[in-house]
């Protein structure tokens, strides 16, 4: 599904922030990617969903080399992945269930078709009842539970999460694990940043990335 061959990225003129990656995310696979604070995670993911550029190297996305894709290619691809990002984007001109129901605006379905599924899922992460307020009147873990429910809702190819468990208690983060493996087995690809041992300790199927000094270690 993505494929990264000898891989760097610098940002500006420093070391480089990440060097040599080589490996690849097997449809269908579900990964932890783990490492200190500042080891690269987030400039890892944003290589993922090709918001950034690799400085080095080649990333195939779906057999194509991204280096080739135009802006209509990429917003294609995008299409096809879940995103979670640290900081939530959550859009706050709408409700709660708007921004939940946005991915499956934008791919074209009805609301009388999508509404109860969205409601389902508001109700499985705890926000049901906030389901027509802004996000700004959320606390960080309700807008970071909406963020999940807004990746997952489009039943997405591949899901990309950073940190998506950072601000909730740890009954919560393990409902919320839950979610992505759902995902999982229903066919999904899923890669999750996270610095919670407990939580990868949920799940021992994964496979760890794990990231130290701009090198990727793979656990099997
Ligand atoms: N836009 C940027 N310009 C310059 N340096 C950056 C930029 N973004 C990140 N960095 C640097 O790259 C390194 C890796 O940052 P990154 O956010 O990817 O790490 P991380 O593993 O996700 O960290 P954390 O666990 O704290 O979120 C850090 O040293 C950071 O300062």
């Amino acid at each position: 599904m993505l494929t990264f061959q000898n891989v760097g990225l610098r940002y500006g003129t420093g070391e480089e922030t990440l060097k040599d990656l080589n490996f690849s995310l097997a449809p269908k696979s579900f990964q932890f990617l783990t490492g200190p604070s500042g080891a690269g995670k987030t400039t890892l993911l944003k290589l993922l969903m090709l918001s950034l550029k690799p400085t080095r190297g080649k990333i195939e996305v779906f057999g194509k080399d991204a280096a080739t894709f135009d802006k209509p290619a990429v917003t294609e691809i995008r299409r096809r992945f879940g995103v979670v990002f640290q900081d939530f984007r959550l859009l706050d001109h709408l409700t709660l269930y708007e921004n939940v129901a946005l991915p499956l605006r934008v791919l074209g379905r009805e609301e009388a078709d999508y509404r109860a599924e969205v409601f389902e899922l508001l109700r499985w992460v705890g926000l049901f009842e906030r389901r027509y307020s802004p996000p700004s009147v959320l606390s960080g873990g309700e807008k970071q539970r909406a963020a999940i429910a807004r990746a997952v809702i489009g039943r997405p190819e591949l899901l990309i999460a950073d940190e998506p468990t950072g601000n909730v208690d740890p009954p919560l983060a393990r409902r919320l694990l839950r979610l992505f493996v759902e995902l999982h087995k229903s066919g999904a690809a899923v890669v999750i940043a996270t610095h919670d041992l407990d939580l990868m300790d949920q799940y021992e199927a994964a496979r760890r990335l794990v990231l130290a000094e701009g090198r990727l270690h793979v656990y099997e």
